[in-house]
């Protein structure tokens, strides 16, 4: 609770919300970290639901190759696939279990917030909500804030900042948050909120270069149009994210 700040020059308290974060599985479906005893007689499914998580965000990526028209002879609709496929190296893909807690009777809905203002910092990202557990919220164009339908037995897909920055903001990272939403009589709702988010990233060593894409090239614009800018690999990009939101000095 309150130790990660999403949205840090916005908040005067970290996120209310906890937070269990599973890196990535060895190929046989065994955790590389140390995991709670209540949590270990579920570790073959979430290493499985993971794994499903991986192979779908491949099937998104497919379909945004072919999207973007990347010629064949750089990869076509397998452009992005190499990158993320944990048999080419490590990655910060991360399957993460969230549960906020019902808003304590301090809670000030004028700073403080279930999950700061954001965007995702990976390829994409899955998002598993559960009924009636509304809350997220995404940033429009013209500056407001929309609530996000919980779409029954759909999954909420998030483009990430570095498919927005292949992709030089053709494809956008959405800034969303998650709030603690009003009931019909516009009180804060008490109740718990549960979700599952899987952040799909490409292998640590992928460096971040503009893509084989016309499309893309033809945009121009900032990212990865930007040849002025030294290339950084997904790994240390993904490090200058997590520095800002844990307050990391290095
Ligand atoms: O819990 C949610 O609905 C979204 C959480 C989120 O945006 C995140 O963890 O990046
Ligand atoms: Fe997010």
């Amino acid at each position: 609770m309150l130790s990660e700040t999403l949205d840090p020059p916005n908040q005067k308290r970290g996120d209310f919300k906890q937070a269990m974060n599973f890196g990535e599985f060895t190929a046989s479906g065994e955790p590389q970290q140390p995991i709670t005893a209540a949590l270990s007689p579920h570790i073959p499914a979430i290493a499985a639901f993971s794994a499903q998580c991986a192979a779908l965000s491949r099937r998104i990526m497919r379909l945004f190759a072919q999207a973007l028209k990347i010629a064949p002879d750089a990869g076509g609709k397998e452009y992005f696939t190499a990158c993320h496929t944990s048999a080419n190296g490590p990655s910060g893909s991360i399957m993460r279990l969230l549960y906020y807690p019902a808003a304590p009777p301090d809670f000030d809905p004028a700073s403080d917030i279930r999950a700061g203002a954001h965007s995702d910092y990976g390829s994409l990202t899955l998002l598993f909500q559960h009924r009636n557990e509304t809350g997220l919220e995404i940033l429009s164009p013209n500056g407001g804030w929309n609530p996000v339908p919980v779409v029954p037995e759909a999954i909420c897909v998030n483009i990430g900042d570095l498919l927005s920055y292949w992709t030089g903001g053709l494809l956008r990272s959405t800034i969303h948050r998650v709030v603690v939403p009003k009931d019909q009589n516009g009180d804060l709702d008490k109740a718990e909120r549960y979700s599952m988010v899987y952040f799909c990233h490409p292998v640590d060593t992928t460096p971040l270069v503009v893509i084989p894409s016309e499309m893309v090239r033809a945009r121009g614009g900032r990212g990865a149009n930007d040849t002025e800018r030294k290339v950084l690999t997904a790994a240390e990009h993904l490090k200058s994210r997590l520095a800002a939101t844990y307050g990391w000095k290095n």
